[in-house]
């Protein structure tokens, strides 16, 4: 039998889905067919992506909440199952970083990292699978990063987030296979977004160092994600279930290499 990979008839909702890599995997989405619901909490940042949207022939259905807020979650999503349908692909993607050494690290910031790169991931999968669960299907898509295995100094809060959102993604898909939701993760190495637009700057160490730590050589692109995305999303993945797919130019395969070698 030809694996699968088309989406028409699914609704998928892609959160923090402005820019950078939620657009990407919106946009991979919806070239496969899905109907796409996206999600971001500024305004004029909404405005700007449906414009870069309907730029490329892709038409979105937007709403803006807060990922974090669990009353505002759940309003949410009744309106846009009342509105578009329920969600088959939810791809969890909203995130944040606090680049701060541990020493100097407020706790308060440490909480909210936690907050919206981990409970934030369950507060809407718990939302949406309570759904997902009654109709029999669904496919959930984690955004872990390399910090669900590595650590690096000033990043204490976000890898321990993104370390959690590996073990909750094999935790949900172990509770939820029986309902035949399938709960993976996708885990992007370096990628040219705003998101590491600070050190990403020509001559600053940690530039020289990522593309020299990365097997490919290169920063990622947000669409080197569009191939893992829609593979999760489809039903070519439906035994594929706990699992992280690591998108990382090789960055974990390898030990990597004295500068200048
Ligand atoms: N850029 C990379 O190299 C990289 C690598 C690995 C993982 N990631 C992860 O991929 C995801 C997207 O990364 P990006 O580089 O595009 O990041 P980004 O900072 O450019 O985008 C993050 C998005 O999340 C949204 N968001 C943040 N808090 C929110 C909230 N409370 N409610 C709703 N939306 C909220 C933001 O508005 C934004 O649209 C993040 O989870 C990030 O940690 C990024
Ligand atoms: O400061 C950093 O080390 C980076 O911003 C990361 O954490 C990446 O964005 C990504 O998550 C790696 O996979």
């Amino acid at each position: 039998m030809k694996p699968n990979f088309d989406l028409k008839g699914k609704i998928a909702l892609v959160t923090g889905a402005t820019h950078g890599l939620g657009m990407a995997m919106t946009k991979a989405l919806a070239h496969q067919g899905a109907t796409l619901v996206i999600n971001g909490h500024t305004p004029s940042k909404m405005e700007a992506a449906i414009k870069d949207y309907a730029s490329e022939g892709i038409s979105v259905h937007s709403y803006l909440f807060d990922v974090s807020d669990a009353i505002a979650v759940d309003k949410a999503i009744s309106k846009i199952e009342a509105e578009i349908g329920d969600i088959t692909i939810l791809v969890n993607n909203a995130g944040m970083i606090q680049r701060v050494p541990a020493l100097e690290m407020d706790p308060e910031d440490f909480r909210k990292v936690i907050d919206i790169d981990l409970v934030s991931p369950f507060i809407v999968s718990q939302r949406v699978a309570k759904t997902m669960v009654k109709n029999g299907q669904g496919k959930i898509i984690n955004i872990c990063s390399m910090m669900s295995e590595l650590g690096r100094d000033t990043v204490s809060a976000y890898a321990a987030a993104k370390g959690g959102l590996k073990m909750l993604t094999r935790n949900l898909a172990t509770e939820w296979a029986k309902y035949n939701i399938q709960v993976n993760g996708i885990g992007p190495g370096y990628f040219a977004t705003e998101q590491t637009a600070p050190i990403r700057v020509d001559g600053h160490p940690f530039n020289d160092f990522i593309l020299n730590r990365t097997p490919a050589g290169r920063w990622g692109n947000p669409d080197d994600l569009g191939g893992a995305v829609v593979f999760l999303a489809s039903s070519a993945s439906d035994f594929v279930n706990g699992q992280i797919i690591y998108v990382d130019g090789g960055i974990l395969a390898t030990l990597g290499k004295p500068a200048g070698e």
